[in-house]
């Protein structure tokens, strides 16, 4: 049976050498936001409060590994480009991540909401709790950004067209489902919503202007759909181990 990535069916085509305008071009890349990670069952039952403490730990846990290594994967676009104004402007997203100055940064943000839900900064910065499966799929991001031509992980970053939601999905339900999570930890959502929107318009433009064929666009296409992957991937590696109660090696260890 083949799963969503490996097909075409769902683009609508006037025909395969035809491209898209650039608005059916936008509209398309947006439609493939039904496969954001936020539809997934591990988020959908975040979203209703079903998580325990434990599972929303490991989420924040595994998420750590993502939190970190997005700002790697903006250096290695960066490296990959020869456009300083791409670049210049590009660079706020290492700074909203690592942090400067005075601002700690997102990636501290994720320590404190580590904090907030109960897990101490040692043990999120260890990475020790973090899913081999969760390490694959962030891994193939960075790798992608490093090995693939800047355009394109400019449009691998387009999920988070899709983001804002999901932010503002968790600070509209935490509260009120996991109210032994300390408000102050939900700050990062907050920053992002902002971050985000601003960062997309960018991404989003570039994108529109660099595919401009049909197989171009088709590549684009392609390349978003491997990114929702590996939010996907990530979530499937996390009910596994956190809702099935099977983590890695569990059979082994049964025996
Ligand atoms: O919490 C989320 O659901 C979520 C998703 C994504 C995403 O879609 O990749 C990002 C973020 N958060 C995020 O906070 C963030 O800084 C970010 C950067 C990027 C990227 O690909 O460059 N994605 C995301």
């Amino acid at each position: 049976m083949a799963w969503i990535s490996s097909s075409e069916d769902h683009l609508e085509w006037h025909d395969r050498d035809t491209p898209w305008s650039t608005s059916a071009f936008e509209r398309q890349l947006k439609s493939l936001g039904r496969y954001y990670h936020l539809h997934h069952p591990f988020q959908q039952m975040m979203a209703r409060g079903e998580l325990d403490r434990d599972q929303l730990q490991g989420w924040v846990i595994n998420r750590f590994y993502y939190q970190i290594s997005i700002p790697r994967k903006d250096a290695a676009l960066m490296a990959n480009c020869p456009d300083p104004e791409v670049r210049r402007h590009w660079v706020q997203r290492m700074i909203d991540h690592d942090g400067r100055d005075e601002d700690p940064g997102g990636i501290d943000a994720w320590l404190r909401l580590g904090e907030a839900v109960g897990v101490p900064r040692e043990r999120m910065l260890s990475l020790e709790d973090v899913l081999p499966g969760v390490r694959f799929a962030v891994d193939a991001y960075v790798n992608f950004a490093q090995q693939r031509p800047w355009e394109e992980a400019v449009c691998s970053s387009l999920t988070e067209l899709f983001a804002p939601e999901a932010h503002r999905s968790r600070l509209a339900t935490w509260p009120t489902h996991y109210p032994w999570v300390e408000a102050d930890g939900l700050a990062y959502f907050r920053a992002r919503l902002g971050q985000a929107r601003r960062d997309v318009e960018h991404g989003l433009a570039l994108t529109l202007n660099h595919f401009r064929t049909a197989e171009a666009q088709r590549r684009a296409m392609q390349i978003l759909q491997f990114k929702l992957d590996v939010l996907w991937s990530m979530l499937d590696a996390m009910y596994l181990a956190y809702i099935v109660g099977m983590p890695p090696y569990q059979a082994v260890r049964d025996h």
